[in-house]
């Protein structure tokens, strides 16, 4: 359960830089996820840690250790990607015990700690398989039983859920966080969908374009994100509405809203659906639905007046259909500002 700090990497490919200059620590026995779209350079990051790719600056630390010029071997830090790169000749129990095999442990401990991996991901049984003969969850175990069989200080997954079907990758989800916590594994995890480092996460590092954006909590990245740019990566869609502060005020075509923290000046308001309510409306309603969207335990709905346009995530108790006339009231309370420009 090693501590990582990685100060003020960089890498650049072919003159382009890919990473720029990050630093963010991950305690012993903690998940952070790096969440970022595509092309962010997450998979690059995580190869930098693992010793696979050199950075051109910078250093990493495990416990305080500088492991930069550390082998990848002998790093301690086991990296599982998303296709799990199981050896397709060799069994189970074979591939679990690859890595032992590579580090010289003798025969009979070897078998023993196989035993123990696979039982810890709950394969046992499976021990002659071949990878072909399995699920893709049960590949996805295998993969971290074997990763695991080496008592790595660090665990790096790479979008490890990705390739399995919605039902398994919630399940894996649950499972390898689970053991994840019950081995204390320091784990860094890359992906690129909120949702999954909402849910797994101690911490959250956001990666946009080579650099860290926020580091925080899944709370704090949700609710308080550090920029336009973090919040759009981060949740469902929303509503953007452009508006101006006058002496702590906000004026926008929704109406005038308290903003006492705010300079004056151009904002945008970022006012996710939840906090958009809307009531069945009467005659002098003048907010009318456009679409519904039925997503079983919530409804999104799309209403608009007069050009503008709202999202608003409703509960299911009444069911409103398009062309419905209802009452809409924001709660701006809610509502996250961010300056667009200056007066
Ligand atoms: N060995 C390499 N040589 C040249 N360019 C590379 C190399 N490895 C990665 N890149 C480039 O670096 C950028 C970041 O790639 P990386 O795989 O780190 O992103 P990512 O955030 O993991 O994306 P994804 O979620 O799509 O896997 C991409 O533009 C990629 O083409």
């Amino acid at each position: 359960m090693a501590e990582i700090r990685v100060e003020n990497v960089s890498k650049a490919f072919r003159g382009e830089k890919i990473i720029d200059g990050i630093s963010f620590e991950v305690a012993g026995a903690q998940l952070l996820s790096l969440l970022g779209p595509s092309g962010a350079g997450k998979t690059t990051l995580l190869k930098i840690i693992a010793g696979l790719v050199k950075p051109d600056t910078g250093e990493i630390f495990f416990d305080g250790v500088p492991v930069v010029k550390v082998p990848a071997e002998k790093r301690g830090a086991v990296l599982v990607f998303q296709d799990y790169l199981l050896f397709p000749h060799l069994t189970v129990e074979q591939n679990v015990a690859f890595g032992l095999r590579m580090a010289g442990v003798p025969r009979d401990k070897r078998t023993k700690i196989v035993a123990e991996m696979l039982a810890l991901v709950d394969m046992k049984g499976y021990e002659h398989k071949y990878p072909h003969e399995l699920s893709g969850g049960q590949k996805q175990r295998v993969a971290l039983a074997r990763a695991l069989a080496v008592k790595p200080r660090v665990l790096l997954l790479d979008e490890p859920f990705s390739n399995l079907d919605p039902r398994l990758r919630e399940s894996m989800r649950e499972f390898t966080r689970d053991l994840q916590r019950r081995m204390e594994m320091t784990t860094i995890l890359v992906t690129h969908d909120w949702e999954e480092a909402l849910m797994m996460s101690d911490r959250i590092a956001v990666l946009i374009n080579g650099s860290i954006k926020q580091v925080g909590t899944p709370e704090e990245v949700y609710f308080r994100p550090a920029s336009l740019e973090v919040a759009e990566f981060l949740g469902e869609k929303k509503n953007y509405v452009e508006g101006r502060v006058k002496d702590g005020v906000f004026f926008c075509p929704f109406g005038d809203f308290p903003a006492p923290q705010a300079v004056d000046g151009c904002y945008t308001a970022l006012i996710r659906p939840e906090h958009v309510r809307i009531s069945p409306g009467g005659e002098t309603s003048s907010w009318m639905v456009c679409d519904m969207r039925f997503a079983g335990g919530c409804v999104y709905y799309r209403v608009v007046r007069e050009g503008l346009l709202l999202l608003c995530a409703a509960d299911n108790t009444v069911i409103y259909r398009p062309g419905d006339k209802v009452d809409v009231s924001v709660d701006f309370s809610k509502a996250m500002l961010f300056e667009t420009s200056f007066d």
